[in-house]
């Protein structure tokens, strides 16, 4: 009830400026309490996936964190890991303002930011310096500047320097705000960083001891048969696992809606049932082989049991925590 009252307010103020607001209002909140909240404890139930133990299954989705510079007010807050990124090996602006907006009477975002980001090097710092003791995924994508036919380059720079870092490594080729990116979940473009990244991984995991999963971060627009080409290429080169999904340019989808002709991805509530249908059609193809990590739309305790029933191990979040506050966070964790 107190959020949607403070909701009022935030959505008085330009979207972007209030997720930074919010994000600098949670340090102050965590500077004065250090202790994690008793839920927190009670309602955990680990879980292991990818060969690693997740404190719980809800963890925020990537572009929510992306410099890494709230990692520990955000493991304060109850989830049961952390996303940060997408980074790029080097540090860019993004896409010129206004680049987010809200589709309030959908409970939707558009978002066309544009991987804007401090670069790797400097989220490694912001990773050193926090005290979460959990599980950090990092997710990585490339450079704006990057053509297409060089863009395994720049996933394999961010690997070999977050590697030792990560508890996990996201490779993002499904955001449709980076020209061509998308292009990468096809074919031999597919076919040639999955081989190189494996690569690379077993390369550093002989160097380090250590085994860092590789996770590929998935559209909702691809049709069933590219899920199935998809599913098929993921086995075959033992990807750890699978995160499905990242936002739709389905536009219909908020047809009529304020803001609905603004350019980026769509992601919220509207994107709900796209994401959950695509959970169900890869748990199909990957037969139980490559776990799945659900997210889009998540609002509720139904919904993100929902991802779960379709399939998913672990759950993410980002609009629904724009929308319904930080108790959602607690009323998903207790409930699934
Ligand atoms: C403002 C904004 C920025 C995002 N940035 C990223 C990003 O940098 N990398 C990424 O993989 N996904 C990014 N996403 C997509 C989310 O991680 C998530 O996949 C998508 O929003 C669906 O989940 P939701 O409906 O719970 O928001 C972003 C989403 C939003 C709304």
């Amino acid at each position: 009830m107190f959020y949607y009252l403070i909701r009022k307010l935030l959505f008085l103020i330009d979207p972007e400026k209030s997720h930074i607001f919010v994000l600098k209002c949670l340090i102050l909140k965590h500077n004065h309490r250090f202790k994690k909240k008793s839920y927190i404890k009670k309602a955990s139930k680990n879980i292991k996936c990818m060969g690693l133990t997740f404190e719980n299954k809800l963890g925020t989705a990537a572009g929510i964190d992306k410099n890494g510079d709230y990692i520990n007010c955000l493991s304060e807050m109850g989830f049961g890991f952390i996303e940060v990124g997408t980074v790029t090996p080097l540090p860019q602006s993004g896409n010129p303002k206004p680049r987010l907006f809200r589709i309030i009477s959908k409970e939707g975002i558009i978002n066309r930011m544009g991987f804007n980001n401090l670069g790797i090097d400097n989220l490694i710092i912001n990773i050193k310096k926090s005290c979460f003791k959990g599980i950090i995924g990092v997710n990585i994508g490339k450079n704006r500047d990057t053509s297409i036919k060089n863009a395994i380059n720049d996933y394999l720079i961010c690997i070999e320097k977050i590697y030792y870092y990560a508890s996990y490594i996201t490779i993002n080729i499904s955001s449709p705000n980076t020209i061509h990116l998308r292009t990468l979940q096809y074919g031999t473009l597919l076919t040639n960083l999955l081989y190189n990244i494996k690569k690379k991984q077993n390369e550093l995991h002989k160097k380090y001891l250590k085994y860092v999963p590789l996770v590929i971060k998935i559209s909702p627009d691809l049709s069933k048969t590219e899920l199935k080409n998809i599913s098929k290429q993921l086995i075959k080169y033992k990807i750890d696992a699978v995160i499905a999904t990242n936002t739709t340019l389905d536009h219909s989808l908020v047809s009529g809606c304020k803001n609905s002709l603004e350019k980026g991805g769509i992601s919220g509530l509207p994107l709900q049932k796209k994401s959950t249908n695509i959970i169900s059609i890869l748990s199909k193809y990957l037969q139980k082989k490559i776990p799945i990590i659900g997210v889009g739309g998540i609002n509720s305790v139904n919904s993100a049991k929902e991802k779960i029933k379709s399939g998913a191990t672990l759950i993410q979040i980002y609009s629904g925590l724009v929308y319904h506050g930080p108790n959602l966070i607690k009323e998903i964790i207790k409930n699934i």
